[in-house]
């Protein structure tokens, strides 16, 4: 498995993709494009994503879908449990990767930095919670403005915990701090606008992956 230790401590793991965002802002359909146009030139690929399908994954699903208000912190643990699976888990994120699979992930730990840090207290928390985890070799974030997501949303016949305006737009905020400090780790990410049409901010995400990955 190729993978680089920084200074820090921290492993990135080539190969690794992770889209990220705030709700709606179009992560799920851009995984989806790219993938499929990855598989079609013949890489081996898993699309996999936080949560995940598994057990504590279905849960935490279960527990946003109700809109159950549970303190940041417990949050915090039970995304970094399913993580723990995800990650070092059979047929997880490592053993993937060490097969040469490219993997693309909706979602990952900065997430969590991102949704979960709501005090200064809670942020120390989700930290040492993530930190074990390695990094991706590179993120897409999605930079879809607040109005625009929520108006995405609107049409879904459910809303989830954390899709309310003043969320987001704190979410935003954090976003963009965690992923300054990723870059200066030694990650690599691409600020993609997500207002254009769908077909053209893939071009951009597959060009930008080229100029990366082995493809
Ligand atoms: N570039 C785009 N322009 C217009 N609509 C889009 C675009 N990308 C996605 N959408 C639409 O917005 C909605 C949300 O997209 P998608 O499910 O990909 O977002 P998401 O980031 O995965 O959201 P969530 O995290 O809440 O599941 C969908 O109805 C999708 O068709
Ligand atoms: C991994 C992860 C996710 N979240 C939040 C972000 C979204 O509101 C939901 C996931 O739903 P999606 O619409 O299917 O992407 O979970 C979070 O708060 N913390 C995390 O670590």
């Amino acid at each position: 498995m190729s993978s680089r230790k920084k200074s820090s401590g921290r492993t990135i793991l080539s190969r690794f993709v992770v889209f990220e965002g705030i709700d709606g802002a179009g992560t799920t359909t851009q995984l989806r494009k790219v993938a499929s146009s990855l598989k079609g030139r013949g890489h081996p690929l898993w699309e996999t994503r936080e949560p995940t399908d598994g057990p504590v994954g279905v849960f935490i699903r279960e527990c946003l879908a109700s809109g159950l208000s549970l303190p940041a912190s417990v949050y915090a643990y039970l995304f970094a449990a399913d993580r723990d699976l995800h990650v070092f888990g059979e047929d997880g994120v490592m053993v993937r990767v060490g097969r040469g699979e490219i993997v693309l992930c909706d979602r990952y730990l900065h997430s969590s930095l991102a949704y979960q840090s709501d005090s200064d207290h809670t942020r120390e928390l989700v930290e040492d919670l993530n930190h074990r985890f390695p990094l991706p070799e590179v993120v897409i974030y999605l930079d879809t403005p607040v109005e625009e997501c929520l108006r995405r949303l609107s049409s879904r016949p459910q809303k989830d915990l954390f899709e309310q305006r003043e969320v987001l737009m704190n979410v935003v905020s954090r976003y963009r701090e965690v992923l300054r400090a990723y870059e200066a780790e030694g990650g690599k990410v691409l600020y993609v606008d997500g207002t254009q049409p769908p077909d053209l901010i893939s071009r951009e995400i597959l060009k930008f992956l080229e100029g990366i990955l082995d493809i």
